[in-house]
Order: structure tokens, then sequence, then C-alpha cells
């Protein structure tokens, strides 16, 4: 099972209900949302954002892409040196765990917090909470906000029926441990499926929605009716889609047979799970789809394996998440892969005829930005949209930094 910091302060083991309570946000005086200068800090598994928003602008930005250290303090601080006057900064902050069903003004509470929960999301939260205590220590004095992977329209995946998060395991260890399917993936698919909405002029309330982020981590969601009912990622960000370094779900008897036998500890099987599986463990590249495609172009096998089993398992999740949501009418690619591969976008549609899905290729192969790449004929409207769990993030923190 995943250990879980022992450092529970209820003594009951795992989160208690002392740590759920929420936090009453001091008042302070209103200001309008949209003038709010927001610095927005987005530490993903293999790149580092930075940027700064103004309501819908972007003021300045920043990306540092193959990155994967913990070397993000630096540019960070470099960043705000260079930024004029922040009215808020937004984090984003992957693992929420039970408690976080909405973004929050970060205080020491909040961080201990977030320190107890840092195990559920080990490739991601630590940073997270790294650049937090920086950017405090540099503006002590600007209300930082805490906004989360696990929420969708501010409600969490948390909408989703119990039947799609419930764990079949001893109902009182999903109670002990809180252990649920949470999801993740939570700004960008919000932003992505609002944006794609608008650009097929459909209200996402009326529409079936698959919403496929498609970046270093890689989840879908199933919407229906504007509200999350299905996605691919569970407990923490490891289940799902194979993904560029991460295995996705395997079999958990498997795993169980790799630490009995194989010889293992619980450390270096995860960090095989985590950092040398997925498309990096199946090509011997680097799992980065510029380097797998690359490989598979010169000829090499391991990389072409490595492409069809990332192209097969996102098919066949569409179809189990299309099946959440009772139907498909609008299916949305985001993520660094979705928004940049021509080849991952063709090979997904393929396959999924059968579904009403038929993109344009000549569109599909040429496609910048925000792009609709259905034909007139198909019956699923399948939109392209640059990821910006930026926008999303500065939309939140500056709400909630002015309320
Ligand atoms: N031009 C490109 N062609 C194909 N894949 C790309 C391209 N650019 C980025 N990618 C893929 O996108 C991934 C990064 O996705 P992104 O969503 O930006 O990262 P993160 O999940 O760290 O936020 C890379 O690991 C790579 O696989
Ligand atoms: C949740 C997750 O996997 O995030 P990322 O895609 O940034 O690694
Ligand atoms: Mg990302």
């Amino acid at each position: 099972m995943v250990r879980i910091s022992p450092r529970s302060r209820t003594g009951s083991g795992g989160w208690g209900p002392d740590l759920r309570r929420r936090r009453r946000i001091p008042p302070r005086t209103p200001r309008r949302a949209e003038g709010v200068r927001v610095l927005v800090v987005n530490a993903g598994s293999s790149s580092l954002k930075l940027s700064v928003r103004e309501g819908d602008d972007e003021v300045a930005a920043t990306t540092i892409e193959r990155w994967e250290g913990e070397g993000h303090v630096a540019p960070i601080r470099d960043f705000i040196e260079q930024t004029p006057t922040l009215d808020a900064i937004g984090h984003r902050v992957v693992h929420g765990g039970p408690r976080f069903i909405e973004p929050v003004l970060v205080d020491d509470d909040v961080l201990d917090y977030l320190d107890l929960i840092t195990n559920l999301a080990p490739l991601h939260n630590p940073r997270a909470t790294a650049a937090i205590r920086e950017t405090r220590k540099l503006l002590p004095d600007t209300p930082a906000v805490a906004c989360f992977d696990t929420t969708f329209h501010g409600t969490f995946h948390a909408t989703l029926p119990a039947a799609a998060s419930t764990y079949a395991l001893p109902r009182q260890w999903n109670e002990r441990w809180q252990l649920r399917r949470y999801g993740f993936h939570g700004l960008s698919h919000a932003y992505a499926v609002r944006r794609a909405a608008a650009l097929g002029g459909r209200d996402p309330a009326e529409l079936r929605i698959v919403s496929c982020h498609l970046g270093a981590g890689a989840s879908l969601a199933a919407v229906r009716h504007g509200r999350s009912v299905d996605t691919t990622m569970g407990f923490t960000p490891l289940a799902g889609l194979v993904m560029v370094t991460r295995s996705g779900s395997v079999d958990p008897g498997m795993v169980l047979c790799l630490l009995q036998n194989g010889d293992l500890t619980p450390e270096q099987l995860r960090d095989v799970l985590e950092h040398q599986s997925g498309m990096k463990g199946l090509s011997g590249t680097s799992g980065d789809l510029r380097d797998v495609l690359a490989a598979r172009q010169a000829g090499n096998r391991d990389a072409a394996l490595a492409y069809d089993v990332f192209t097969h398992h996102l098919r066949r999740e569409i179809g189990a998440t299309s099946a959440s949501a009772q139907g498909l009418d609008l299916l949305v690619v985001t993520g660094g892969i979705g928004e940049h591969s021509a080849e991952v976008r063709r090979d997904m549609a393929a396959g999924l005829g059968y579904l009403g899905i038929d993109i344009d290729q000549a569109t599909n192969d040429s496609a910048q930005g925000d792009t609709d790449l259905s034909t007139p004929t198909s019956t699923v409207l399948t939109v392209m949209v640059k990821s910006s769990e930026e926008a999303e993030i500065a939309r939140q923190t500056a709400r909630l930094a002015t309320s």
C-alpha cells in the first residue's frame, strides 16, 4: 500500500477529520478580479511554466522544458526579479488530498498539510511546496493561492459518481485511508473543455465530453452535464494511461509478485514505475515523444512498440471514458503531446471511427493553436486546444485573492 507520511496528527493513521477542517479566509477589501496581476507557477513533471497574467491576458511567460530536477527555485527567483508589482500568486498543486476541494489561500497550516500528503504525488507536490515556500520568502505580503489538479470547475473530480470513484477494497480501508479515485489535470481539463466548447459554439453543460490531457503526465476526463463523471488517473497520478516515464495502470498482482520475489524495495519499485517506465522504459529513449518518434523513424523497434502501446491505451481509454459519459459529442485534445503531435492525433482518431470521430487530415497536419479538427460530416466535434493550466490558475487565484 502507498505509505502515507506517518506524521499523522490524529493518531488514527492517515488523514483524520481534524486535518480536513476548513480554514476561514480572513475578509479582505473586495477588488475587481479582472485587473488582478497574478504570478502563476506551474511545476509539471517535465516542465516549469512561469507566467504573469492579468485577466485573460498573458503579460509575461517563460517555460523550461525537459526539466526534472529540483533547481526550479532559482528560475522562479529570477523571474520574480524581472516582474513588476504582483497582486497575487497562484501555484499549481497536483494533489490536494481529501481536504482541498477548492483553491485555498496558503498559510502555515496549509503548507503543513501539503507536506503530510507529499507521498501522494511524489513527482509534483514536493516541487510545488518548495515553490510556495520560495515565493512566500520573496513576496511575504502577496497572497498566495494553491490551485489543485484534483479540482474540476471548483468542485474537484469529487463530482465523480461513487461507482466511478470507489475502489473495490475493504470499506474500512477506503474510509480509514480515504482511498478513492481523486483524478488529476482538473485545471487543464476545466480550461480545455470550456475553450473547446466555446470554439464549437456550444454550451459544455449540454455535451457529452471526453477531454484528453496528453503531456508528460496524461489523463482523460469524462464530462457530462458539465461535471466530471470519470477519469483515468486514480488515487495518485501514476494510474491510467501510459505516460512519458510513468507506467500507468498495471496489474496490482504483478506489483505484489515483484515486491515478494523480485528482490526490490518499495522505493526502488516506485522509482521504476514513476521514472523508468512508460514510453521511456519501453523505448530506451528519454520517453519524450519527440525522441520516441525520432528513434522509431530511425528504425528502432522498441521505440515503435512504445508508441503503439501508448496509442493503444489512449484509444482504449477514450472508448471507456466515452462509455462513462454515455456517448460522445465533443473530444478535446490538449497537453504537450496533444498540441504538438499530429501523428498521435491521427492515430488516435483512426481507431475511433466507430464512435463517430472523423478528423480532417490536412487540418490536423497543419494545426497550430486552438483548432476544430473535425470534418463537416463528423458526428463528434474534435477540438485541439493549447493547454492553459495557467489561465485556470490565474482565474481561480484572482477570484480568491479578491474575495
Ligand atoms: N513538438 C513536439 N512533438 C511531439 N511531442 C512533444 C512536442 N513538444 C512536447 N512534446 C511532448 O509533450 C511533453 C510535455 O508536455 P507538457 O504538457 O508540456 O509537460 P508537463 O506535463 O511537464 O507539463 C513532452 O514530454 C513530449 O513528450
Ligand atoms: C498530474 C500530472 O501528471 O501532471 P503533469 O502532466 O504535469 O506531470
Ligand atoms: Mg503538465
